[in-house]
């Protein structure tokens, strides 16, 4: 395999995939760059895992090709890909060592590497998921955790230029699911591999990818790094998938540039940057985040009553109701709570936002 720095390390061109009548991928056009931590996120059946099988060689695509390091490799069996894949469930053998789990693939090699060689790349394996020294045990005396970093180290040991994981933390617990992300993350900074991950829980996307792609039966929405998907979702899809938000109806008053102005239930004014395929006199939709809603006692802005408050830390959530715009959250940090003091269920206040605050976007 060939391919310098800054060629692609995959490519999707025009894939699709059928099954039988099912679209599974539609399409699907995509440059993965080399080092980086790419996300597929949707909801389920929306076509991520297919999109990973295709790279990985497990799927062929019905139309398209696919490109791994300037090859094209539709016909090329997954074993023979410069590709690993971790699975959901970890599917190590349970009658075997840690070690033999790890280095499985190894010994099928021919001709056979040597067997000092083998037990050195293992061990090596072992250091880097943090598991050093625990060769001999077998599967069942390990944790769900540790069961998981074997099949990392698993993945790891024939040294992919491309790590696909599907789900990989979906069996985990909430605590250990957070602490493996960290580790995944600095080990994919450590050994520079490319990893694709596929998930549907968007806080694990949004906190270790370099990129997400967005996906939606079959296809792909929109592709961008965490930050611009949270800042500038090209519509009301995207805007629900990745972070919380507050959906106001509504029809759009004037487009000026890149940015609109949308009036809302109760003629509240929405202004700020306009998303895809929004024009005056449309039904549309603002969105406004959570964070960018101040609460306070002085008048101006628009009345409510707070509903319920959850306390969260550093933040607190109010859940306020406007007769007119209905419920919707606001998050008070805990210096504007300094100022304002804290709000009970059943307490009025004024809810304001600053021009520019809301996302216009068009009810996709
Ligand atoms: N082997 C198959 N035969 C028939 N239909 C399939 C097959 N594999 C996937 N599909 C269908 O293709 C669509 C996309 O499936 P896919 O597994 O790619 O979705 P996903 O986004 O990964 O979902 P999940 O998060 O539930 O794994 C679904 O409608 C699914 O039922």
């Amino acid at each position: 395999m060939t391919g310098n720095d800054d060629s692609p390390i995959a490519e999707l061109r025009g894939a699709t995939k059928r099954f039988g009548p099912v679209v599974a991928a539609r399409n699907l056009n995509l440059t993965i760059r080399r080092g980086e931590f790419l996300s597929f996120l949707g909801p389920s059946g929306c076509g991520k895992t297919t999109a990973l099988r295709m790279l990985a060689g497990f799927e062929t695509p019905s139309e398209g090709a696919i490109f791994l390091d300037g090859q094209q490799v539709n016909d090329l069996p997954a074993h023979r890909r410069p590709v690993n894949m971790v699975f959901q469930h970890y599917a190590l053998f349970p009658h075997l060592t840690v070690a033999e789990n790890i280095s499985y693939g190894l010994r099928q090699r021919r001709p056979k590497p040597p067997k000092a060689d083998v037990a050195a790349a293992v061990e090596r394996a072992l250091e880097t998921v943090r598991l050093p020294g625990f060769g001999a045990r077998r599967i069942w005396e390990m944790s769900g955790g540790q069961q998981q970093r074997v099949a990392l180290a698993r993945a790891i040991v024939n040294e992919p230029k491309l790590l696909l994981l599907d789900e990989p933390m979906a069996a985990l617990d909430k605590k250990l699911r957070h602490d493996m992300q960290i580790e995944l993350q600095t080990l994919q900074r450590q050994l520079g591999i490319t990893f694709i991950l596929v998930t549907h829980d968007q806080e694990e996307a949004l906190s270790m990818s370099d990129r997400i792609c967005i996906m939606r039966d079959g296809q792909i929405v929109q592709m961008g790094s965490p930050r611009d998907l949270y800042d500038r979702p090209k519509n009301r899809y995207v805007a629900d998938f990745v972070g919380k938000s507050n959906f106001f109806d509504g029809t759009v008053e004037s487009v000026a540039g890149d940015s609109a102005k949308m009036t809302g239930p109760g003629d509240v004014a929405f202004v700020g940057h306009a998303g895809e395929g929004v024009a005056p006199g449309q039904a549309a939709m603002a969105s406004v985040r959570p964070e960018q809603i101040s609460l306070s006692r002085g008048a101006g802005g628009v009345p409510v009553t707070v509903v319920n408050r959850i306390f969260l830390g550093e933040h607190t959530e109010y859940l306020v109701r406007n007769p007119d715009l209905g419920q919707f959250l606001i998050l008070a940090s805990r210096q504007a709570e300094a100022g304002e003091g804290n709000f009970e269920p059943g307490d009025t206040g004024y809810a304001t936002w600053r021009d520019g605050a809301a996302l216009i976007l068009n009810n996709d």
